[in-house]
């Protein structure tokens, strides 16, 4: 698959997309890399500090940079956008309707939520557009590479779907860390406490991956009835505490992306 693909912002996001696209075998030669940060890019990829001039349209226009950034940038981009361009777009809570209002010539609009596991083609990926088969069908070929897309029926979804895949990594990692933390507090040597914690997950993760029986039943069998594993479950689910504050983690950031939302709205 032989695309021109023009990316605006490699950073932490932008980058594990490309790598991923790298890494899965697109050739390297299809990106233009737009980044005023970045010094270099891997070979056989070109990178610019600004937008394209003269060039004309791209087949396929990638948004990576900050939402905030967005009405600034908007200008600069337009002209790599035709009625031929499947433009994608990362940013967290800025809808379809606003990037339409910045870009009214692009043949499909399509939001993207990854996250940085994309990197490793393992990324969650929850796709919702303006798009029509054949602009589905190019967008999921796109994504192969980077993890499992999912479309969403209603871009209403996509505050609370950038809640669970596109910030869902950052919760991991502070799990992880307060189970380190909880260790370290009962005695173990942090360094180490870090250590088991995180390949514990690792290890966790990947036999829940490979498994038939759902995370709840899983956790059943590691429960050996009277021992030890039941005990701490047991503080887990008393008063419903995990579920509480999961629940609660989760409508804190997709509010977020709902009021980024409606600022995004408000700039256009
Ligand atoms: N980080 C994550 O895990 C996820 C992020 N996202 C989304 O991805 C997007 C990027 O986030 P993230 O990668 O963390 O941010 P970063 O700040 O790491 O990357 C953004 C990059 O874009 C560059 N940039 C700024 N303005 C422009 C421009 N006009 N044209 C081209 N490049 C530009 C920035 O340069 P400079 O530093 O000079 O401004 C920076 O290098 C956001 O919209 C976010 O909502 C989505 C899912 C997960
Ligand atoms: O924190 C953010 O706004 C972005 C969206 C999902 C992950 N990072």
């Amino acid at each position: 698959m032989i695309m021109s693909i023009l990316q605006f912002g490699c950073g932490n996001m932008g980058g594990a997309m490309l790598k991923g696209w790298l890494a899965g075998g697109f050739a390297p030669q299809s990106f233009t890399i737009v980044d005023p940060y970045l010094e270099t890019a891997p070979a056989g990829v070109r990178l610019l500090g600004a937008a394209p001039e003269g060039e004309g349209a791209f087949e396929v226009v990638l948004l990576g940079f900050k939402p905030q950034q967005l009405p600034d940038a908007a200008r600069a981009i337009a002209p790599s956008i035709g009625p031929q361009t499947l433009l994608l777009s990362i940013l967290a809570g800025v809808d379809i309707a606003t990037l339409r209002s910045h870009f009214p010539l692009a043949r499909a609009i399509v939001r993207v939520m990854p996250n940085l596991a994309a990197a490793l083609g393992k990324s969650p990926i929850a796709l919702v557009g303006d798009a029509d088969e054949a602009a589905r069908a190019q967008s999921d070929a796109l994504m192969a590479p980077l993890g499992q897309a999912e479309w969403l029926s209603d871009e209403d979804q996509m505050d609370l779907v950038t809640a669970l895949a596109g910030s869902g990594p950052a919760f991991v990692y502070r799990f992880i860390d307060a189970l380190a933390q909880g260790a370290a507090e009962l005695g173990l040597p942090r360094d180490q406490a870090d250590r088991l914690a995180l390949s514990m997950v690792e290890g966790a993760a990947m036999l829940a991956a490979g498994s038939d029986h759902a995370p709840a039943e899983l956790a059943r069998r590691v429960a050996s009835p009277g021992g030890v594993t039941q005990v701490g479950i047991d503080v887990l689910d008393a008063d419903d505490r995990l579920v509480s504050l999961m629940t609660d983690t989760l409508r804190g950031a997709r509010d977020r992306s709902a009021e980024m939302t409606r600022q995004a709205q408000a700039k256009t």
